[in-house]
């Protein structure tokens, strides 16, 4: 029986979003934002040498059509990814109304957000008074740090020490339907942070708030303050059965990596490993080496958003691309017979961009395993619908299979 690996390079996008204007970082729309190009024509002009040099180096992605898919997405030159692909590829489209990982995740999973998601505003304060008051009712201070639109790192270093000080949590949000709480690991504490969290979390989600995050961080302010990898979402549970539901009612096992857990709620999801991205390469192996026959592994990689393309580090984002392909690059030289890898993303971040919230893209779609195919223009929803095709299993909703 075939096996699926379903792996997002969280914010990987390919530029040429149709919606793109509609999108903003600040008062830009993201009309032109390409993460993949962007990087690619950095690298190629010499502007993206911090610990890495010269073009973009990404055979084996590219041999399975990372450029060609880029080119095809956008019409943007792709310096250095110009291979004659190898894979199944194409690019696609996203259709619901947020540049989100929520959004992008259901809908690759074959679920379009029935709703629009509500957002903070950027003026004044962020958050509503009552809202202030629960969070400090719940973990028994007298205030909120924040309460804005912010960078999770800028914010950290900015009022970290304060913080340690008076305990107040820091609160904060960004483009995305998120309220996001950063707590010191050590004198907040972890288990307070995220209990703190999770009692918040059911009164957003009412109001369709996406996601309420646990930010903990470690450090001092002499030496600096630094996240942990012990983020934890909370979302709100996906209205509609999703890919995950459809794999697992159909009697298969369905392995979660990375952040797939939280962004499901585990719906659909028996197992889910988390860690940095260097441990989830290597979960991600193990499960190519022992995944069960007819099972599908859903893998997200947060690093390029989180660390890189939020960060608008082009450099870095370059680094981390490069490491990927590498890593991958075994992934596939290890997967059997009728097995399925698609590589895919779920919005992108331009690091070029103005700003430091997600940039609106079309996203690569690239396929190991079922020969060389353009699959060309395609939408989100189709994931879904390719990978049951693949497994064979009943899909629903909206999705086509390109396979
Ligand atoms: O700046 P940091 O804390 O990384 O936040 C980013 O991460 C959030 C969730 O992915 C996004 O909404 C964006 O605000
Ligand atoms: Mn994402
Ligand atoms: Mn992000």
């Amino acid at each position: 029986m075939t096996r699926a690996f379903l792996v997002v390079m969280d914010s990987v996008g390919c530029g040429g979003a149709p919606d793109a204007a509609q999108f903003f970082n600040g008062t830009r729309p993201d009309t032109g934002a390409n993460t993949l190009a962007h990087i690619a024509q950095a690298c190629a002009e010499g502007r993206a040498n911090e610990g890495r040099s010269g073009p973009l180096r990404l055979p084996n992605l590219d041999h399975l059509g990372l450029g060609a898919a880029t080119r095809l997405a956008s019409g943007d030159a792709t310096p250095g990814l110009e291979a004659v692909p190898e894979g199944a590829w194409g690019a696609a489209t996203e259709r619901s109304l947020g540049k989100d990982t929520p959004s992008g995740h259901w809908e690759l999973a074959g679920l379009r957000v029935p709703w629009e998601w509500t957002y903070f505003p950027t003026d004044g304060d962020a958050f509503p008074e009552d809202l202030v008051a629960e969070v400090c009712e719940i973990s028994g201070v007298d205030g909120i740090l924040g309460n804005c639109h912010a960078s999770g790192t800028a914010i950290i270093a900015e009022l970290g020490q304060d913080h340690i000080e008076t305990g107040r949590p820091i609160c904060y949000t960004s483009a995305d339907s998120v309220f996001q709480i950063a707590a010191h690991a050590d004198h907040f504490g972890l288990d307070r942070l995220l209990e703190l969290c999770q009692r918040i979390a059911p009164r957003l989600h009412e109001v369709k708030v996406g996601r309420v995050i646990a930010r903990p961080f470690v450090g001092t302010s002499e030496t600096g303050f630094t996240r942990t990898t012990n983020r934890r979402d909370y979302a709100i549970v996906p209205p509609e059965p999703v890919l995950t539901n459809w794999v697992q009612d159909a009697g298969r096992r369905v392995h979660g990596v990375g952040k797939i857990g939280d962004i499901f709620t585990m719906t659909g999801i028996d197992d889910c490993v988390k860690g940095s991205d260097a441990d989830l390469m290597q979960s991600l192996q193990k499960c190519v080496d022992q995944a069960e026959d007819g099972s599908l592994t859903f893998a997200n990689f947060v690093e390029f958003d989180s660390l890189y393309g939020h960060r608008r580090d082009v450099s870095g984002y370059a680094r981390a691309l490069e490491w990927f392909d590498r890593e991958i690059g075994k992934v596939i030289a290890a997967l059997r017979p009728g097995d399925l890898l698609l590589l895919t993303a779920d919005h992108g971040n331009d690091p070029s961009w103005s700003g430091t919230d997600h940039t609106r893209e079309r996203v690569p779609v690239l396929c190991a395993g079922v020969g060389a195919r353009e699959i060309g223009q395609v939408e989100f929803v189709d994931v879904a619908a390719s990978v049951a095709a693949h497994l064979g299993v009943p899909a629903f909703g909206p999705g086509r299979s390109f396979l």
